[in-house]
Formats: C-alpha cells, sequence, structure tokens
C-alpha cells in the first residue's frame, strides 16, 4: 500500500462550557485525510484521524514536519515485512530528526496521523480497529463491549444546580451508570452542595461519581478539598494539581484514601513513567489517563501499557481521556477499564457511531471496518469534504 495525498483540515470544537482552568470557546482541532492506492468497490481507502479535546490543533506541525516526512520517505519504509501499511514503521519516519523532551510541542500532530494510519490499515484488513488491534498488538480475543462513563457537569453561565442535576438524569437515562463533574470552578462549599446534588440523582451513591479538577489545586487546596470529599467515596478525584507535579500527587495520594486519576495530559511513555515512578499512584486504586490520540498515537501508547505492566499495574486500571471512538477501539482490543465519553459534546469529533447504544454503562466499538467514522454522519461529512 502507498499514501498517495494527505489532506489536512482544522474545524471548531467549540462551546459556552469552562472547566477550573479554561473554557472551551476557541476550542479546536486538527482533521486529516491520508488517500490510499488501494481501491476497494472503485474508490480509494481513506485513513482519517483527528486531535482529541482540549489541546488546541496541530495543523502548522503536521504540515511542516511530519507530512513532509511520510512524502519524502521510500514507501518500503512505511511497510512491515509482509507489504502491509505498518503504523508504527510510519511512526519512526515522522520523528526522524526530533530530539528527546518537549513531548507537548508535536505529540498531537504524531497522534493524527498514528490514528489515521491505524484507520487505514484496519481498513485494507477489512476488518473493524479493535479486531485489527487485537491481533496484532492483542491476545486476539477483544472484549465484546467497554464500561463508558458520561462526562460534562461543566460551569456554565446561568447554570443552576437543577440544572446540573438534570443533566446528570440525562446521562442516566441514556444508559450510563458512572458519571464525572468538574470542581474547583466554585468555592469549596458550593461545590460540595454541587457534589451532594448529583450524588442525590445518583441514589446517595457517591461510588457512581468522578470529579475533576483539571490541574487546578496547589497542595494545600488539593489536601482540603481531599479531606472534605473523601467520605463520599468517589469512584475517583482526578487531576487534582498540575498535571507534571509529581509531588503534589504523591502528597495527595498518602492523604486521600479513594481512587486518584490523572494522565490527560502526559504525553508520552517518560512523562507517564515519571507519573509512576514519582507519583505515588497506586495500582490497586488508581487510574491513568493518558489519551492516545493527544500523546503520540496508539504506537505510543502501547509503550505506556508495556511500562506500566512493568511496574505491576493492570491494563484494567487505564481509562483513557477524549470519548472518542478511536480509544473505544483500543479499549475493547486491549482490555481496558474502560473509556470516558461526554454525550454530546465536542462535536462533530467526540463520542461514537450514531447507531451506538449504552447499555448498563456499557457500549460495543461497531463493526464497521477501522475506526468506523463513516458510522458518525455529520463528521463524516466534513472529513469527505477534506479530500473531495
Ligand atoms: O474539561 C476538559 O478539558 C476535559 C477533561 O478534563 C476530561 O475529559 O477529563
Ligand atoms: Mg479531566
Amino acid at each position: 500500500m502507498r499514501i498517495v495525498s494527505a489532506h489536512v483540515g482544522t474545524i471548531p470544537i467549540s462551546s459556552s462550557m469552562r472547566n477550573a482552568y479554561i473554557d472551551f470557546s476557541r476550542m479546536d482541532c486538527t482533521i486529516l485525510a491520508l488517500v490510499s492506492d488501494v481501491v476497494v468497490d472503485g474508490r480509494p481507502l481513506v485513513g482519517y484521524g483527528f486531535n482529541s479535546n482540549g489541546r488546541y490543533n496541530a495543523t502548522a506541525i503536521l504540515n511542516e514536519r511530519m507530512l513532509p516526512r511520510l512524502r519524502e520517505a521510500a514507501p518500503e519504509d512505511l511497510l512491515d515485512e509482509n507489504g502491509e501499511l505498518s503504523p508504527a514503521r510510519a511512526w519512526d519516519v515522522m520523528m526522524r530528526n526530533e530530539k528527546p523532551g518537549g513531548h507537548g510541542e508535536r505529540s498531537v500532530a504524531v497522534g493524527v496521523v498514528d490514528m489515521a494510519l491505524h484507520d487505514l490499515a484496519a481498513k485494507a484488513a477489512g476488518v473493524p480497529l479493535y479486531r485489527w488491534i487485537s491481533d496484532h498488538y492483542g491476545d486476539g480475543d477483544p472484549d465484546g463491549d467497554v464500561f463508558v462513563y458520561a462526562a460534562g457537569g461543566y460551569y456554565a453561565p446561568g447554570k443552576t444546580l437543577e440544572d446540573l442535576q438534570d443533566e446528570m438524569r440525562g446521562f442516566l437515562d441514556a444508559g450510563y451508570e458512572v458519571v464525572k463533574m468538574k470542581i474547583g470552578g466554585a468555592d469549596l462549599s458550593e461545590d460540595l452542595r454541587r457534589i451532594e446534588a448529583v450524588i442525590d440523582v445518583l441514589g446517595g451513591d457517591g461510588s457512581r461519581l468522578m470529579v475533576d479538577v483539571n490541574g487546578k489545586f496547589d497542595l494545600r487546596t488539593a489536601l482540603e478539598y481531599g479531606r472534605a470529599i473523601d467520605r463520599y467515596g468517589l469512584f475517583w478525584y482526578e487531576e487534582v494539581g498540575d498535571p507534571l507535579d509529581y509531588a503534589l500527587n504523591a502528597t495527595l495520594s498518602e492523604d486521600y484514601r479513594n481512587p486518584i486519576a490523572t494522565g490527560e495530559n502526559l504525553f508520552s511513555l517518560q512523562d507517564a513513567r515519571n507519573l509512576i515512578r514519582y507519583g505515588g499512584m497506586r495500582p490497586d486504586r488508581d487510574f491513568v489517563q493518558v489519551d492516545p490520540a493527544l500523546s503520540y498515537g496508539l504506537t505510543e501508547y502501547r509503550r505506556v501499557l508495556d511500562m506500566l505492566a512493568r511496574h505491576g499495574w493492570s491494563s484494567r486500571r487505564c481509562i483513557p481521556h477524549g470519548g472518542h471512538q478511536f480509544s473505544l477501539h483500543i479499549a475493547a482490543a486491549l482490555k481496558l477499564g474502560g473509556n470516558e465519553s461526554y454525550p454530546g459534546e465536542f462535536q462533530p469529533t467526540g463520542g461514537f457511531a450514531d447507531e451506538a447504544v449504552v447499555t448498563r454503562g456499557r457500549v460495543a466499538p461497531g463493526d464497521l471496518p477501522g475506526i468506523g467514522l463513516e458510522g458518525k454522519a455529520k463528521f463524516y461529512e466534513v472529513l469527505r469534504g477534506l479530500h473531495g
């Protein structure tokens, strides 16, 4: 297989909501189509990629560094020993002449291409991506469906406690059993009222609620909130301090008894390894949220999973950030603990196939070839427009 052309664009995924750290009024992302020379039913196979929410588009880096390297490579440099497209070998080509460190600068750009290459490889094999990943990188026996939780509970202008409760009831009605809300964007007493309002909707069961600080707290506030919420027995307390403040996380983990989750703003094997070495993360209860789409793609995510296994971590303790269809396939194929979901947010890229149904908090990745973005009608229209 050869890639004959690459088409890149930037689209908005903006909204009026905010977490403790940013609003999403200018949020956007890169989309990519890789057109191959393989023709099926009279049409070339096309691999699609996009970047997950939370980081802005990486279109310039793609256009100036990653895609030129792929274009200039010898065609066989992108193939495996069987002559099939190898996302892992293409990854090495993209990273030629890149020094180590500084991962956040380019990990999104590489992740977008890595996603499109995996989409293409699975389409060339005529199988859904979870099957391709399971056969190539896993044990050949993927999970049939994946635990998903509904993320929301953002701050928004004029949003009342009743609005927050209605939002959460909507998630339960849609088939979710565990929900997530933002904290840290108000003071402690107001956030406790918000948390208790949501726990009421969950029938008093705090273990079905996650709270997310988006990296806002200093150590003192992290501990203060931790002591106030420990009694609720929450599912997890997320990204409490700055994502790179491993000492803060380690101190918090000595004080806070219930699960902690973090990792959505770690973009490399090396960052994730530092979290495990220095962040006090506890393999019997905590969760790692590295998002493959933001952090150099599945090629790097496999290295993260290997590192975690060597440190005694089960893949079930990984629940990626991002709420997108790429990680859903990865979660099923590599037996992760689950995947995030944002019902209705970050459109058109976010979420799963239009036909996907969440039942008792689980969803299947679907059986269209590749990632199956063709099953997300509005997004597919945008993607098709990229390459005509
Ligand atoms: O608000 C955001 O940036 C999204 C986020 O943290 C999450 O999905 O966990
Ligand atoms: Mg988060």
